[in-house]
Formats: structure tokens, C-alpha cells, sequence
């Protein structure tokens, strides 16, 4: 037997007790506690009410993983790759580790069903699809709406950094808290806009768009019915990923009907890179699938979706971690 290949796929198969781990100590708020400096585990474990046996077992496997460090016995501090759990850090991946746990981890025991169906797992854990399911949730669709809120940094920056002075008004379609709108409406002033989600969601916008509450609304409703008409700008921010290419089509075809021949559609996503192997991409592709029966999608599948619906793909940007894509009516 080849010792090292043994060793490295008992690895790879069990991984997830490494994200999980991960999750765990993100909940308990262990990161953002020894953000200040290293803290003794007793000490540490009565302020974060765990367990001291269990939260030193904790540290002492994601110490191994490179996210803690033990600098004495029982000294527990934040190794550089652990700041990036920290709530207020750059590029915090502290909403990620949330989004990747609870029934999204469920969703994963069905894993099986979504490769004999190409169907979402979750639906068959669930009994019902995922946002149906978060409306009923409403703890869970609080902190699936504030996950996908902490994103929104990282996401929105080729959005943010765009030329704007063409457009007055903008359709945030899918926008969940408002987070998104908030922000670019502030950075661009003369923009006015709409978050349009579905109503249980919208509800929850109101503290995000305060600051620009005299120039951005909410509007509550269902994409595949119909979004609000007539602004000269809609924006999908990792929307598409989540629906297969018939369910994606329709959300598509409602911007177009909603917009004027002159409008401009705004996808944030990522461009899958057909070579892309198991790198965040293709993993999201996966999650997608199993979540919601969604997919990422590569630049000739966005052409192709984006053709069919109505639509030209006019530019690509590349961000940090998800692209800009622009398209306009087509014409012909
Ligand atoms: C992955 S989140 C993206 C949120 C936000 N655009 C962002 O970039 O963070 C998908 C959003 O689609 C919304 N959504 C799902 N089904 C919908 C529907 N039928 N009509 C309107 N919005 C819907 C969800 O409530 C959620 O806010």
C-alpha cells in the first residue's frame, strides 16, 4: 500500500470536519475574541462558554491547519490565516464559513441524488426548495441574508468602480438586505434605485438603506413573475447561479421586458473556467447544484443564456472574486 497516498485521501475524506471545525469556533466568536492578542484557555473558554477540553482539541487541530497558533501550553493566539475569520477583517471569510454550515451542510448528505439527478439535494433533505425553506426559517434566512451581506464587499467592487454617469436609476434585482444598493447609490450619488427581493426578505432592508433612503427603495416580489419596469439599469449580483438554465432564462427575460431598449443588465458572478479543476469555482458549481440546482457558468454559457434571453454580452470584468458582465438588448 502507497502510505502517502492513503494518508492523502483519508485527507480529502475527511475534510469536512476541518470546515465544520472551522464553523464551530467561527460561532462561538473564538476568532474575533483573540483578535485583541493570545488569551490563556481557561480563560478563553469561560468567556466564549465552551467546553475546555473540547475548544483546546478544537484549536489544537485548526493550529494544525495553520488558523491558530499555541504559542505556550494552552496560550492560544490568531495565526495570520486566522484573522481572515475575524468579523471586521479585509476580505473576512467569516460569512462563508457560516454559509457553508447548517442546511447548506445538510443539503450535502444528498450529494448521491444530485448526481443521479442533476436535481438540488437540499430539496430532498428539505421536502422543499431552499428559499421556500428560508421563508419559513426566518433565524436561518436572517443569517443566510447577512451572509450573503458580508460578501457583498469583496463582490460589488468592479460595480462600484464602473462609470455610472450614464444611468439614473437601478434595479437591484435579488438584493437582499440592500446591502449592495446601499452602497452604490452612496458612492454614486445621483443614482436612484429599487432593491427588489422576495417580501419577507425586503422587509429586513430598511438599516442598510438609510443612509440613501431618499433615493433607494424596496420593492417585494417574485422574479419569475415579474421585477419592477422602466429603470435604465438592473443588476444581478449571484442571482443566475442559483437556477438551472430554464429558471435563469425567465429571470432574464423578465429584466428584458422590464427594461427599455437602451438599458443595461449588471451580472456579478463568477466566469467558470472550463479547465478550472477543484478551485473555488468548480466547488461553488457543485454547491450550487446540491443548494439550489443551480450552476456557474463559463463565458460561452453566459453568451449563450445571455443570446437566448435577449440580450448581447457586452464586457467581462474580472474582480477580486466574482466578474462584472454588462450586456445590453439585443437588437438583431
Ligand atoms: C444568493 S442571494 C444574492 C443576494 C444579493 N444579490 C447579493 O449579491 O448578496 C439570492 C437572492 O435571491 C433572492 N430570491 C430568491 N428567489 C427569489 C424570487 N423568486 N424572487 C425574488 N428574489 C428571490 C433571495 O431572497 C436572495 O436574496
Amino acid at each position: 500500500m502507497n502510505q502517502d497516498n492513503n494518508a492523502q485521501l483519508r485527507r480529502k475524506i475527511m475534510g469536512y470536519l476541518v470546515s465544520q471545525a472551522i464553523f464551530a469556533v467561527c460561532e462561538l466568536g473564538v476568532p474575533d475574541r483573540l483578535a485583541a492578542g493570545p488569551m490563556p484557555l481557561p480563560e478563553l473558554a469561560r468567556d466564549r462558554g465552551a467546553d475546555p477540553d473540547a475548544l483546546r482539541r478544537f484549536l489544537r487541530v485548526l493550529a494544525g491547519e495553520g488558523l491558530f497558533t499555541e504559542p505556550a501550553p494552552d496560550l492560544f493566539a490568531l495565526a495570520e490565516l486566522g484573522e481572515l475569520l475575524c468579523t471586521g477583517a479585509d476580505g473576512s471569510l467569516h460569512h462563508l464559513a457560516g454559509l457553508m454550515s447548517g442546511e447548506a451542510y445538510q443539503a450535502w448528505g444528498a450529494a448521491p441524488y444530485s448526481v443521479r439527478t442533476g436535481a438540488a439535494g437540499f430539496d430532498q433533505v428539505y421536502g422543499m426548495p431552499y428559499f421556500a425553506w428560508l421563508a419559513e426559517n426566518p433565524a436561518e434566512a436572517e443569517r443566510f441574508d447577512q451572509g450573503q451581506a458580508g460578501l457583498v464587499e469583496v463582490r460589488l467592487l468592479p460595480l462600484l468602480d464602473r462609470d455610472w454617469s450614464g444611468v439614473t436609476s437601478v434595479v437591484d434585482v435579488g438584493g437582499g438586505n440592500g446591502m449592495l444598493l446601499a452602497r452604490l447609490a452612496a458612492r454614486h450619488p445621483h443614482l436612484t434605485g429599487v432593491v427588489f427581493d422576495l417580501p419577507h426578505v425586503v422587509e429586513s432592508a430598511g438599516p442598510a438603506l438609510t443612509e440613501v433612503a431618499d433615493r433607494v427603495g424596496t420593492a417585494g416580489g417574485d422574479f419569475f413573475d415579474k421585477v419592477p419596469p422602466g429603470a435604465d439599469a438592473y443588476v444581478l449580483s449571484q442571482i443566475l447561479h442559483d437556477w438551472n438554465d430554464e429558471r435563469a432564462g425567465v429571470i432574464l427575460a423578465n429584466c428584458r421586458q422590464a427594461m427599455p431598449g437602451n438599458g443595461r443588465l449588471f451580472i456579478v458572478e463568477q466566469i467558470l473556467d472550463p479547465d478550472a479543476g477543484s478551485g473555488p469555482a468548480a466547488l461553488l458549481d457543485l454547491h450550487m447544484l446540491v443548494l439550489l440546482g443551480g450552476r456557474e457558468r463559463t463565458r460561452a454559457d453566459w453568451e449563450r443564456l445571455l443570446h437566448e434571453t435577449g440580450f448581447v454580452l457586452e464586457s467581462v470584468t474580472a474582480g477580486p472574486r466574482s466578474s462584472l458582465l454588462t450586456a445590453r438588448p439585443r437588437t438583431s
